[in-house]
């Protein structure tokens, strides 16, 4: 493996600015050559920077060498289809990936600007391509970038294909001279061709198609894409449905790699919305709706009773779930498929309006996997999928989640609720007392660096070593261990039919917690789904049990 000084010799064709890395500390130097990029939940992600641990032009090189020697294996002439965000170096790293794929004979096919991450999804199903690749970080901050792999459904590559392009990235020994051919030259060979533009009109046509139209109302709304990639496709799509009640952010609607308007563009984080607010207040909008820079999350801020009340991801899925199950009544054998970790109501909702609710471990894939599977025995019909981390799909004519889809979605609902004189507040209040009143709350601790790696690797060993008989007051009845694959309630142990993760479930008579590290972001996750009237008080007690 190439040394730190061979690294920093080759720094002029890194793509990463010299002068930028000099500023650095010798420690921040110094983790660009501490470990590796490797797979997370949701593709490698990375800091941009120098080193084998950073995302760098010989880093997205190697990725890509990897990816073709795989493809090679399985494919004869085999194909690609790559799209990037509006994040620094994206479509730097998105010529880079097109000309080593194309360099080991693979037909690569590349959009000729920014596209959200559903539309590369909905490229690789509708050009029959073998992989795609999306060059995003998803909701990271702006110093991140990273590539998602998506296999030929369409949906991120799935556990296996992802561990064999892994051993062949681990393969490769030097990384700074991977070898390329000459762009024009594979230009010239079609080797590398741009997306045909038919794929971006049959992806808009297929959302126009689950949407049909937005009936009239007085509803308004303001739309924020966070500086990322859902304008101007959301807006062109709100247009094509019959919506033009809404005003965009325009300060926030622009791409910008540095997301400076907001902390984070991420619509978990409530000050995302700050500018959405203040612009909705002006013209007391009924909705505010912000995407993450990839566009495959949506957060949604709602005006009741003269004040904005924000969702968190599921409740957003449980009035989305609700709204599919209204529609697609006539349709047998439904099913819906959430994750481990998001809300025990979803399943209630579904279960009690004969749909089957699947649960799936985090990383939208495995909700991709399942839908192929109900395609593969023709066993059920997919009606919704959703992560409580604010991703959904509704239609999979996409295998992965899809904000640009939803937003006219949930805008549909609210305008039909609005001409019945009702917030999405009041549906959700409705949910409540038709379901029961469960509620969530997700602590994200945040732990940087190797040490960081270190601490919340103790705090699972911890949980899982001294698994607790009652946790604030709240008697165990069950735990589920998913690194063991197995469930220990009064009746025994179970085997869990699901793979390998590092996840902890503790039940309870009304609920459940989770306690699981992120595999996007350097954090250790607490979960907590409980029916009661009070989630604050004993959210934070669990939270202290384990966090002070
Ligand atoms: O909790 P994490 O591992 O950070 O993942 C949180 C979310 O990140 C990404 O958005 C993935 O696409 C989602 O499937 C996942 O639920
Ligand atoms: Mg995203």
């Amino acid at each position: 493996m190439p040394t730190r000084q061979e690294w920093e010799q080759k720094i002029a064709q890194s793509l990463i600015a010299e002068e930028k890395y000099q500023q650095l500390s010798e420690d921040k130097k110094a983790e660009g050559f501490q470990g590796e990029l490797a797979f997370g939940t949701a593709g490698i992600r990375g800091i941009i920077g120098l080193g084998p641990n950073r995302l760098n032009r010989f880093t997205v090189q190697k990725v890509a060498y990897g990816l073709s020697r795989y493809l090679n294996e399985i494919k004869e002439n085999p194909t690609v289809v790559i799209a990037y965000d509006t994040r620094h170096l994206s479509p730097e790293f998105c010529d880079e990936i097109a000309v080593v794929l194309a360099s080991n004979g693979i037909k690569t096919y590349r959009y000729d600007r920014y596209h959200t991450t559903p539309e590369l999804s909905y490229a690789v199903r509708h050009l029959k391509t073998d992989a795609g690749v999306m060059i995003t970080a998803s909701h990271n901050p702006p110093e991140y970038n990273g590539i998602k792999i998506y296999g030929p459904d369409g949906g991120q590559m799935a556990l296996e294909g992802s561990k064999k392009v892994s051993q062949y990235i681990g393969q490769i020994t030097d990384e700074l001279n991977i070898e390329v051919k000459d762009r024009a030259a594979l230009q010239q060979k079609e080797l590398i061709v741009p997306v045909p533009a038919e794929v971006i009109s049959s992806y808009k046509n297929e959302v126009i198609n689950l949407i049909k139209e937005i009936p009239q109302s007085a509803l308004t709304v303001v739309f924020s894409s966070l500086h990322g990639t859902s304008v101007p496709i959301v807006p062109e799509i709100l247009e094509a449905v019959g919506f033009s009640n809404y005003q965009l952010v325009e300060a926030q609607c622009k791409p910008d790699a540095d997301f400076s308007s907001v902390k984070s563009a991420n619509p978990e984080d409530h000050e995302a919305f700050d500018m959405a607010v203040e612009l909705g207040k002006k013209g007391q909008a009924d909705l505010l709706i912000a995407t993450d820079p990839d566009a495959d999350r949506m957060g949604v801020v709602a005006l009741h009773d003269g004040d904005y009340h924000y969702f968190n991801g599921n409740q957003l899925g449980s009035l989305l779930l609700n709204y599919r199950i209204s529609q697609t009544a006539d349709i047998a054998d439904r099913a819906a498929v959430k994750s481990i970790v998001t809300s025990e109501l979803g399943k209630v909702i579904a279960e009690k309006n004969d749909v089957r609710m699947f649960d799936v471990l985090t990383g939208f894939k495995f909700i991709a996997e399942k839908i192929a599977a109900f395609e593969a025995d023709d066993s059920y019909h997919y009606i919704f999928g959703y992560e409580e981390s604010y991703g959904y799909m509704a239609s999979p004519f996409v295998r992965d989640k899809d904000a640009v889809q939803i937003v006219p979605l949930i805008i549909k609902l609210a305008s039909e609720l609005k001409n019945e004189g009702k917030t999405l507040v009041d549906q959700m209040n409705q949910i409540y007392v038709d379901y029961g009143h469960y509620q969530e709350k997700l602590f994200a601790h945040k732990f940087d660096g190797q040490s960081g790696k270190d601490k919340i690797r103790t705090i699972m060993q911890n949980a899982r070593d001294n698994a607790p008989a009652e946790i604030a007051g709240l008697k165990v009845i069950a735990t589920e261990d998913y690194l063991k694959q197995e469930r220990r309630d009064a009746t025994g142990t179970h085997a869990i039919e699901l793979p390998q993760a590092d996840v902890i479930k503790f039940f309870f008579e009304d609920g459940w917690i989770a306690l699981r590290p992120s595999g996007t972001e350097p954090k250790i996750k607490l979960y907590v789904s409980l029916i009661t009237e009070d989630i604050e008080g004993i959210a934070q007690q669990i939270n202290d049990i384990f966090f002070s």
